[in-house]
């Protein structure tokens, strides 16, 4: 997996990318990133990248040319690793509040690519007409407005990452299954067993893994429904076997 980030803050992005996930995946060589400097690119004698809104409107935008020549040298890059010419479609992320909500679903959708670019707005955004001639993926990390999209690219990378087969020890990557059903993380507990007179859930000290399974599977259902309820209806509708087995194996206790 190369990323490949567009922005005006590359020293940012490198050094977000030396947590211990990515950085210990960047050096097997499973991820690759470049951060590249769009303001390297400008044509202005004066390193300019940003203007004033046609229309009026507080703050700047970023300029057309600088951000589409940057993505142009990339995708040239790409080209030439891959010593494809011309015909290379790369999927091109710009973060933005406007965006689809990033999820697990889309992570791991994407972590199917060979190739990402990001690109990252800083000021008030983009001229539009450079969004509508390269990007093919709006997204956004939630509602709310942040200063520029290095962050949510950031936040995208590792979560993308976690889905690269290779990154995650097999330890770590059972984490990421619970996830994936869709539901809530269930409560954890580690070592000394009774911390400040409380004890760990009897059921995790058991080493019955079948009960274990039943316990963290009813305390994710739990806490889906009390925080996310819309979560707990889509993976009922999905799994109405499991409440069937339920109310049976309930009524046996009766
Ligand atoms: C320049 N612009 C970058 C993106 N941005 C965001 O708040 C944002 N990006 O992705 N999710 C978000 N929320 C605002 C500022």
């Amino acid at each position: 997996m190369f990323f490949h980030v567009l922005t005006l803050f590359p020293d940012m992005i490198r050094d977000g990318f030396t947590t211990s996930i990515l950085g210990r995946a960047a050096e097997k060589g499973i991820l690759s990133l470049e951060a590249v400097n769009i303001r390297d690119y400008t044509k202005s004698r004066h390193k300019k990248v940003d203007d004033y809104p046609y229309g009026g409107g507080a703050g700047m935008l970023m300029q057309a040319q600088p951000v589409y020549d940057a993505c142009q040298a990339v995708i040239e890059g790409i080209q030439t690793r891959k010593k494809t010419a011309g015909e290379e479609k790369v999927r091109v992320i710009y973060l933005t509040p406007t965006g689809q909500v990033f999820s697990q679903q889309l992570a791991r959708e994407l972590a199917r690519e060979e190739d990402l670019i990001f690109l990252c707005g800083h000021y008030e955004g983009i001229d539009e007409r450079v969004l509508q001639r390269i990007v093919t993926d709006y997204v956004s990390i939630g509602d709310y407005v942040l200063t520029g999209g290095e962050l949510p690219a950031m936040v995208m990378m590792d979560a993308i990452a976690r889905n690269v087969p290779g990154v995650l020890g097999n330890e770590e990557s059972a984490q990421t299954e619970s996830f994936d059903d869709g539901l809530l993380e269930y409560p954890q507990y580690t070592r000394p067993e009774i911390w400040e007179g409380e004890r760990v859930p009897e059921v995790l000290l058991s080493g019955d893994h079948a009960k274990v399974e039943e316990w963290r599977l009813e305390k994710s259902l739990a806490k889906t429904k009390e925080v996310r309820p819309e979560l707990y209806e889509s993976w009922a509708e999905s799994h109405q076997e499991y409440f069937v087995k339920k109310a049976k194996k309930e009524e046996r206790l009766r």
